[in-house]
Formats: C-alpha cells, sequence, structure tokens
C-alpha cells in the first residue's frame, strides 16, 4: 500500500508529495527514490558503522585533518587559481573521472562518472524544468580531476570529503574531528578561536574553506565564465560543507546572499548523497542532453 502524504511549500516553494511506501522508501513526485540503506546495507554517512569501507574511510580522514592548514590551502588556491595546467571541455573531464574511487566515501565504491550523472538524472525526474541544477549536478564533483596526472595527482585528502573552514576552530560536528587535534592550526591562537581571522556575517565568500574538489570546480566555472546561476555555483563550492548544510555550524559566518543559497543546496543534498547506488545510467542515452546543457552554459573548451 502506498500512503500519499501532502507537504507544505518547501523552501524553494515548490510544492512536494511524498509517497509512503511499504517497502519505507521515501518517493517525491518526481519518481526519485529516497532509499534507507546505501549498497553496504548501512544507512547514510555513517561513518562508525561496520563496513568495508570503514578502515579507509578513517584513514582518509585523519590525514586530511592532519594537512589542511592555513597555509596549505592558501598555497594550494593561488597555485590552482592560475588555470594554467589543461585546456579541456566538460565532458571530456567527465570521462576522466572514470577510473577513480573517492576513499572519504562510505556509501560508494563507483567510479566518479556513474555518481555524477546518478545525481543530476535523479534532480532531473523531481525538477525538469531546472535545467541549470541537472547541469550543476552533473558537474558538481568534475573537480575531483585533481586526480589525475594531468591536473597535478593531488593525494586523495587535498581532493575529496567533507570540507570546513581553515583560519577559525574546527567544529565538532565535523567527522573525526579527534584527527584535527593533529592539525599545525589547532593549537594556533591565531587561528582557533570561533572567529579566528574572520567576523560576524562575514559572508563565505571570505572564508578560506579546506582545499579540495567544491572550490576548484568554483573557480574553474567562475573563471570561464559559466552562465550558471549563483545558486549554482554555491552549491557547487558548498555541497560538501556537511557541518554547515547538515549540521547548521558556521553559520556566524554567513551574510544574507549565502542563505538565500543555502535553500538551494539543502534541496541539491538530497539527490547528491540518496542516489548513490549500484545502479549504472546508460550514458551513451543520456550524454545528448548533457552535452546541450553544457554548450547552454560553458565554452567549448574551459582553462582549468
Ligand atoms: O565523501 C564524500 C565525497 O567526497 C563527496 O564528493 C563530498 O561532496 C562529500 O562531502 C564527502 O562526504
Ligand atoms: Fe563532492
Ligand atoms: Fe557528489
Amino acid at each position: 500500500m502506498t500512503i500519499v502524504i501532502e507537504q507544505p511549500l518547501n523552501e524553494v516553494g515548490r510544492e512536494e508529495k511524498r509517497l509512503v511506501s511499504d517497502s519505507h522508501e521515501l518517493v517525491l513526485d518526481g519518481g526519485f527514490v529516497v532509499p534507507e540503506i546505501n549498497s553496504f546495507g548501512h544507512t547514510f554517512r555513517d561513518y562508525d558503522a561496520d563496513s568495508e569501507r570503514k578502515k579507509t574511510v578513517e584513514e582518509f580522514y585523519r590525514n586530511n585533518h592532519i594537512h589542511q592548514s592555513y597555509e596549505f590551502v592558501k598555497k594550494m588556491r593561488e597555485e590552482y587559481g592560475k588555470l594554467n595546467r589543461v585546456e579541456m571541455s566538460i565532458w571530456e573531464c567527465c570521462e576522466l573521472l572514470n577510473e577513480f574511487v573517492d576513499e572519504s566515501d562510505p556509501d560508494i565504491d563507483e567510479p566518479q562518472i556513474e555518481h555524477l550523472l546518478q545525481t543530476a538524472e535523479a534532480i532531473r525526474k523531481d525538477y525538469p524544468d531546472e535545467d541549470w541544477l541537472h547541469l550543476t549536478g552533473l558537474i558538481h564533483d568534475l573537480g575531483k580531476v585533481l586526480l589525475h596526472p594531468k591536473f597535478g595527482q593531488l593525494p586523495q585528502w587535498a581532493v575529496v570529503g567533507d570540507t570546513f573552514p581553515v583560519g577559525c576552530a574546527f567544529d565538532k560536528s565535523n567527522v573525526h574531528h579527534k584527527y584535527f587535534e593533529e592539525n599545525p592550526d589547532f593549537c594556533n591562537p591565531k587561528y582557533n578561536s570561533k572567529f579566528g581571522v574572520y567576523s560576524e556575517g562575514c559572508g563565505l565568500d571570505n572564508v578560506l574553506m579546506s582545499w579540495g574538489h567544491d572550490d576548484y570546480m568554483y573557480l574553474v566555472a567562475k573563471e570561464n565564465k559559466t552562465t550558471l546561476p549563483s545558486a549554482g555555483l554555491f552549491i557547487i563550492r558548498y555541497h560538501s560543507f556537511y557541518p554547515l548544510h547538515k549540521h547548521g555550524a558556521y553559520t556566524h559566518l554567513m551574510n544574507e546572499d549565502d542563505k538565500e543559497n543555502l535553500k538551494w543546496l539543502h534541496v541539491f543534498n538530497k539527490y547528491d548523497l540518496y542516489s548513490k547506488s549500484k545502479v549504472r545510467v546508460d550514458v551513451e542515452k543520456v550524454k545528448p542532453y548533457y552535452l546541450s546543457l553544457i554548450e547552454k552554459y560553458f565554452p567549448a573548451k574551459l582553462k582549468w
């Protein structure tokens, strides 16, 4: 039996009908199904579950939290902000992601191109008219090409995983928080207070985030003059910032624009997280649609 639950208008003013079926799956009105468990039989983002991914993921966060310091992030942003490594189209770049598996992720061990298409296709089902959001889904993790030799072959800890501000105290809601104790900034009074080098409401644009695929892809999209709306750029830049969008930490650094854009990030996150599965998308079938979106919002070749 399926029960229809009428929901009030959600944050972005869209009526959402939820269907709760016997299998305890949540079905949004466009047909995307939010599963209760991941491919490994656990709830999503369970970093303590005894799964085959647990050790790899924890070791990943140990390295990530030790090495992502204020100095490191500044250096990487300057270096990669030059965008002088490669010229390539968005689609070519998607194909490069075929070889990589994300070591920070407890929910998926499929090649990353699958995840890009799974996310985009899930959004497309529920938001058929928001083509910018489909494309945002497709490219949100494209910055993971930093793992590729052509892009500097950075270690996983400098590319994937949740992100967090550097230059102020590391919030307790960060996963595996204890590993920050070995970060050089942890005991530095310049960087370890609530505000650190920032001030109340300064805006996320003025906050240095741990270096990785989010900020890199944001820089690439912006500098190559994408016509995506600001909510799309915000999603790309902060989708891994779980301490903020899941736990509400660091909100004292946000300004009014950030608060507006956060609404769309909440919508997006559902599809980014819960579309992770072993079900593969037929790449050749959906490729023409995504090529048309890329052409609409990006130049043919981008500087990376
Ligand atoms: O492990 C995942 C993965 O690296 C995602 O791409 C990132 O956006 C998430 O925040 C993280 O938890
Ligand atoms: Fe990501
Ligand atoms: Fe993702």
